[in-house]
């Protein structure tokens, strides 16, 4: 039996599948890495940590795996969007790198604006300035850290980090590439226009490739310490909503997929680069060849319910903490949160706004909290299957993918509160499966992703909206959408007496 790896570097832990021939799931493992959180609005975490944590989890895997090294055929990676990797002339890491949930780039975002201009950075990159991407990242290190800059060779972004290590080669490909508002999406080439209008100099923009590119093999040191062959080929792979995509069977028209892991996703699967959904949901290339995908996000998805858990109940696991959520009713008996922990993104482009528990009443208990953080975190993924149900889409069928697919209760809520089927799959593990089928596809097994996912992804489950659920969420949906404009002045001025 041959094998492919799939590795998903998430923003929580660095998630490896190991595959055979037949799509099914061998070995897992997890490794997890901390966030550094200095000041409100700041999120990083340490390249390094990445990589040590990758090569512990490969050791790891290859311990468990009985079989030769030799056929594990090939290795790809997914990784969490838009972080900012700065790399001097030796390749080697200059700061932390700053992630896509890091908001401190407000002013960068409007100078963006101000010296390239709405209308073109939306007609090159088709997408609008947002704190989460990586542009505004490189000029608040330009504005900020001019030393820091002035050394600055190469930026990458946090997958391609890791497989340089594994590798020694250096390359980005285009489903991230289009996440730094630095690629001209249609053309797949790095805009040369908006570097000189921000006084970037361009060569620092690494070399672009194909997700399923071949981009060399295994090095003997990074062989020798995690057991793999230096024979296993190294496939460039995708951003982690790309590959999340691949691993979830988006490859047609028509279909969309949902993905909570510590941010939250509604993707759908676009066959050209020419609709015009005006910039209120991101647009990108897709890690399959030559077409995209459009997707709102949701900043602190799982993000939210894992700050709640460690807040109010760290002795518990998630499953614990949930357990007793099933047994209330759809509305958490008038409590309602909003997840705007870090801020938000879709359908509010905010860095200020902060979360809320509004209606608490003295007969709520921790099971009411608990669905009400769940329940909240839903409306406000329904806030982007509003958006593209308004532009045009039918979405009737939901494929749920990310840890939050753990959960039955929360995907019969989905299923409740979007009003549409939700599928699970065998494997709720999208990111490291889509990377995993990328070294398939590279590797020949297949002539086609779509071929792939025919064989490889399995549905588990279909769970389907319970009418009077759904009618008592479309009542609370409204509320939800009135709470951000009714808290969002007080949060302005809540902002100065935040660290
Ligand atoms: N058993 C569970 N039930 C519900 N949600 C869970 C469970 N386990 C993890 N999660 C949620 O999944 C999130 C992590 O999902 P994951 O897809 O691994 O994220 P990432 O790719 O960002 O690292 C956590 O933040 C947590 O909220
Ligand atoms: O910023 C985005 C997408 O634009 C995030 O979706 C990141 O890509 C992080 O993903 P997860 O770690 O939550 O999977």
């Amino acid at each position: 039996m041959k094998y492919v790896i799939g590795v998903d570097l998430g923003t929580s832990a660095v998630k490896i599948l190991l595959v055979n021939q037949n799509g099914e799931v061998t070995e897992e493992v997890s490794k997890s890495y901390p966030l550094i959180q200095e000041k409100t609005g700041y999120s990083e975490q340490d390249p390094n940590a990445w990589v040590d944590q990758t090569i512990a989890g490969l050791s790891d895997l290859l311990h468990k795996f009985d079989g030769d090294p030799e056929d594990i055929e090939g290795v790809s990676f997914s990784g969490q969007m838009h972080g900012l990797v700065l790399l001097d002339e030796n390749n080697k890491v200059l700061r932390n790198a700053i992630l896509w949930n890091d908001t401190r780039t407000t002013q960068e975002c409007q100078e963006i604006y101000d010296r390239v201009g709405e209308e073109l950075l939306l007609a090159i990159t088709k997408n609008p300035a947002l704190e989460g991407f990586t542009l505004p990242k490189i000029l608040w290190v330009k504005n900020h850290e001019p030393e820091i800059f002035s050394k600055a060779n190469a930026f990458v972004l946090p997958k391609d980090y890791v497989r340089y290590m594994l590798t020694g080669k250096l390359h980005m490909e285009y489903s991230d590439a289009a996440g730094t508002l630095l690629l001209n999406v249609k053309e797949r080439a790095w805009s040369k226009e908006i570097c000189e209008l921000l006084g970037i100099d361009s060569e620092i923009c690494p070399p672009l490739v194909g997700s399923q590119d071949e981009v060399g093999t295994i090095t003997s040191e990074i062989a020798e310490t995690t057991g793999l062959s230096t024979s296993t080929r190294v496939f460039a792979g995708g951003a982690d909503n790309a590959c999340g995509a691949i691993g979830a069977g988006i490859l047609e028209e028509g279909k969309t997929m949902v993905s909570i892991g510590t941010s939250g996703v509604v993707l759908s699967y676009e066959a050209n680069d020419d609709k015009d959904f005006q910039g209120k949901v991101h647009y990108f290339n897709h890690s399959a060849p030559d077409v995209f995908y459009t997707m709102g996000v949701t900043l602190a998805a799982g993000y939210s319910l894992s700050w709640f858990k460690d807040t109010f109940a760290k002795d518990v696991d998630f499953d614990e903490l949930l357990a007793e959520v099933g047994s209330v009713a759809a509305g958490s008996n008038g409590l309602l949160f909003t997840p705007y922990i870090v801020g938000e993104r879709t359908p509010h482009v905010d860095a200020n706004i902060r979360g809320s528990f509004i209606g608490m009443d003295a007969s709520h208990e921790m099971k009411h909290f608990s669905r009400a953080v769940l329940e909240g975190i839903t409306f406000s993924l329904n806030e982007s299957v509003e958006i593209f149900r308004e532009n045009g889409k039918t979405i009737d069928t939901v494929v749920s993918i990310g840890g939050g697919a753990k959960n039955e209760s929360w995907l019969q809520m989905q299923a409740d509160i979007f009003n549409a089927n939700i599928v699970k799959l065998q494997s709720e593990q999208g990111p490291g499966m889509g990377a995993a089928m990328l070294a398939a596809f590279g590797c020949g097994w297949f002539n086609s992703l779509k071929d792939c996912a025919d064989e490889f992804l399995k549905e588990d489950k279909v769970y389907e909206p319970i009418p009077e659920n759904v009618a008592r969420y479309k009542g609370l949906f409204g509320i939800y959408r009135e709470v951000y404009g009714n808290t969002n002045g007080l949060n302005d001025r809540l902002m100065e007496y935040r660290d």
